[in-house]
């Protein structure tokens, strides 16, 4: 395969770039825009950057809003006693349908890599077993990371612990923990203790969700930051929400950001939903509930948005498109400058893949799996600006999806 007339980001240069045994071979400028011949593929000017990485997904829950009822209140906790409601009714074949249905939305946005959160409060495991199942199955066509999610906690669900563990066992790549939802900060505290041992002794990444509410007293993120600082596993250890940081008292959140930078964890926003789910107690001012994404990124740590949820108990929108979640991350976070617009994507993209540990193969580079994405627009400004089609979506020099960009069939009204 050989692509010409492609933009590359941070470069307004053209691009051809030529594929052999599902690997770039060759990266290189042209000197302008060329004409096509029958072997190439024609860019036309487009953005080719690597694939979109999801950091922060519900698979087993996607698609399953008001079954059987609705999240009335908009809250977290409802959310999770909705779920509570929905889990009884789940089949293999139910998850699988699901899964499959969203995978299909995910690829169609431009995803390539997926790190999904899957509840270990089962007794069955079933969640956990369909999505590792799926997972292989599903290994040429997308990546997927499976995070040991305890929903309902661990140290105050009943064998909770038992239960992730063997979540572990049975193949889960990370472990999760909610130490918020634990019914005390003792339990809290334990929880992270608990599954930093866990990843350990199991050789995984760990994904918490940590205090994914207003409450500024919620502080289990230092606990996790020094977990991590102490066992020197920074770079593998994700702190998910921390929405609480929003209600922080600036004193305390100067002390806390130095213990974070020396940790060097990793961060995933998930904008809509925590501005959905937050704020919920507040009459007004009333919080926006989102982590400070810029202040994070400003002091160099690494941050990145996730969607969250589609159509499940926590959240009733969503379509897989992370664009759409950058949008709203960068409006609510207030990162509206030049600079935020030139560099959006790294937060779809570079920073979350780092967030997964995909390491060296991730990436437009001469030697590396030809796995990428052609966005209509030039760079990440047009590219967010006019919320892009993906035009294509190639994994290791494979076509997933080629797309016809729309079109409107009448004469222009103005021009
Ligand atoms: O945001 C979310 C979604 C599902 N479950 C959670 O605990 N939080």
């Amino acid at each position: 395969m050989e692509i010409i007339n492609a933009r590359l980001r941070h470069s307004t240069e053209y691009h051809r770039l030529v594929i052999r045994e599902g690997r770039f071979s060759r990266i290189e400028v042209q000197p302008g825009l060329l004409p096509v011949s029958d072997e190439q593929l024609d860019a036309g000017g487009n953005l080719l950057c690597a694939p979109f990485v999801e950091p922060h997904i519900h698979l087993d829950a996607a698609l399953t809003a008001g079954e059987p009822d609705w999240n009335h209140s908009g809250t977290l906790f409802e959310g999770i006693e909705r779920w509570g409601q929905r889990k009884p009714m789940l089949s293999e074949t139910d998850i699988r349908q699901r899964v499959l249905k969203t995978l299909e939305l995910l690829v169609g946005r431009g995803v390539q890599h997926v790190r999904t959160h899957v509840d270990t409060t089962d007794p069955s495991l079933l969640g956990l077993h369909t999505l590792c199942a799926l997972r292989d199955e599903l290994r040429d066509r997308i990546d997927i990371q499976v995070v040991a999610f305890p929903q309902e906690g661990i140290h105050s669900f009943p064998d909770g612990e038992k239960l992730l563990e063997s979540a572990v066992e049975a193949g889960a790549d990370v472990v999760g923990g909610i130490p918020h939802f634990e019914y005390t900060r003792e339990l809290g505290e334990a929880s992270v203790k608990t599954l930093v041992q866990l990843a350990l002794k199991y050789d995984k990444l760990i994904d918490v969700h940590c205090d994914e509410i207003d409450d500024p007293a919620s502080r289990f993120l230092e606990v996790l930051a020094a977990e991590a600082l102490f066992n020197d596993i920074g770079d593998r250890v994700t702190a998910s929400h921390t929405t609480a940081m929003h209600s922080y008292d600036n004193a305390y959140c100067s002390r806390l950001f130095r213990l974070l930078k020396r940790s060097n964890i990793n961060f995933v926003s998930c904008p809509t939903e925590s501005i959905h789910l937050q704020g919920r107690f507040d009459t007004y001012p009333k919080r926006r509930g989102v982590t400070r994404v810029k202040e994070l990124n400003a002091a160099g740590m690494n941050v990145c948005f996730g969607e969250d949820s589609i159509f499940d108990p926590w959240y009733s929108l969503g379509n897989g498109s992370l664009l759409r979640t950058l949008d709203f991350g960068l409006h609510i976070c207030q990162m509206m400058g030049y600079e935020d617009f030139r560099t959006a994507l790294d937060f779809i993209t570079d920073n979350s893949a780092r967030t997964l540990n995909l390491g060296e193969d991730y990436g437009i580079a001469e030697g590396k799996p030809a796995s990428f994405i052609l966005l209509q627009g030039e760079n990440d400004y047009a590219v967010l600006r006019q919320q892009s089609e993906v035009l294509l979506s190639v994994r290791q020099g494979k076509i997933l999806l080629q797309r016809q960009p729309a079109q409107i069939l009448t004469p222009p009204v103005f021009v």
